[in-house]
């Protein structure tokens, strides 16, 4: 009887609504879909296994970025982690759902991130109206220096949405996604990681650090929360505060980014108290309201390696978080945000 009404709920419509519907689901729900029947389970073991294969969600060009965990135990394996994908930071609320570990989007058929747009124009709405240049192609191939590359204070510079030149421009080299072959490795202790899946030179671009930019106000409410779930184990928040001193030295611009929700693979990347193998560096597009931070190998890094920068000073607090970098110089507490 029960096989019969198995036989009857397979099929080729329920097949492919299962194919549309479940990669929308968060993996709660996909889990409780797969115990209805057959093939609900068969469509989400499909769509976990293509979840693992790719972090990107095939919006990242250079590859696909998978999820390794080498620790599999019967009750705390995973096969990824749950989060909006962006490739570049938005403001918030972000999307509440994204189709991942569909067979509709294949890696190399990257999504459009037309979500995001609304972000791009306002990150590069031009504040002051002539600052961009009128490079035809590519500004490194010019004779005279292109505007842009000249740093002001010290960010990096580069052309952005209203210059002459094209997404080609050598002077663009943090907006075309990430920069090297990554993997997401699951450690026993520190949860998710990123690793680097070949080789990377000393200076070379990795990645940005995108989420939804946040007001302070903002920030210190979800850090609150974050704070509280976090010292639980309940959650690994990814709210990352940078202070840019502005040349006058007077004043403080304060970027936070929160990749808890909607980020990309850079909230995978822990702390290191020895400061990491990545150095972080505020870019500016041209004309654009806000840097983005972007970040740089500071050394040469081996394929396999992971990939860590310091979160900041060490707060000692009662109940901070202990830090498992194991570098020689590790003070045993994560670093904190103060709210
Ligand atoms: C930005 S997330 C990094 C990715 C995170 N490991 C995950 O699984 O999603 C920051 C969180 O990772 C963990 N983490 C990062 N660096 C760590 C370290 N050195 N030691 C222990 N936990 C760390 C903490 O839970 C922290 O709140």
């Amino acid at each position: 009887m029960k096989s019969n009404s198995t036989e009857r709920e397979d099929t080729p419509e329920l097949q492919e609504w299962a194919e549309l519907v479940l990669p929308y689901l968060p993996p709660p729900s996909l889990a409780a879909a797969a115990a209805v029947c057959h093939c609900l389970r068969r469509v989400s073991l499909s769509v976990s296994a293509a979840r693992a294969s790719d972090a990107s969600r095939s919006l990242e060009a250079l590859c696909p970025i998978p999820f390794l965990d080498p620790l599999p135990h019967p009750r705390y394996s995973h096969p990824y982690s749950y989060f909006i994908y962006t490739p570049v930071p938005l403001l918030p609320p972000p999307p509440r759902s994204q189709p991942w570990g569909t067979k509709y989007h294949r890696h190399r058929d990257p999504l459009p991130p037309d979500p995001f747009l609304p972000l791009q124009s306002f990150l590069s709405a031009t504040s002051v109206s002539d600052s961009r240049c009128r490079c035809a192609d590519d500004c490194s191939t010019e004779t005279d220096l292109c505007p842009c590359s000249v740093v002001v204070g010290g960010d990096a510079s580069e052309c952005g949405a209203g210059c002459g030149c094209g997404p080609g421009c050598a002077n663009r080299r943090t907006q075309r996604g990430v920069g090297a072959r990554l993997r997401v490795v699951r450690s026993a202790n520190k949860g998710w990681g990123l690793h680097a899946a070949e080789t990377v030179k000393s200076g070379q671009f990795v990645c940005e650090y995108a989420g939804e930019f946040l007001t302070t106000d903002e920030a210190r409410r979800r850090q609150r929360i974050y704070d509280e779930l976090a010292s639980s184990g309940k959650l690994s928040p990814a709210l990352l505060v940078v202070r840019e001193h502005l040349p006058s030295g007077k004043a403080c611009l304060r970027v936070n980014i929160d990749a808890t929700v909607a980020g990309n693979v850079a909230r995978f990347i822990n702390h290191s108290c020895d400061g990491g193998n990545l150095s972080s560096v505020l870019v500016r597009s041209s004309g654009s309201l806000l840097p983005r931070l972007c970040f740089f190998a500071a050394k040469d890094i081996s394929e396999g390696e992971e990939l860590t920068f310091s979160y900041g000073e060490a707060r000692l607090r009662p109940n901070g978080l202990p830090c498992f970098c194991g570098s020689d110089v590790c003070v045993g507490l994560l670093p904190a945000e103060e709210t």
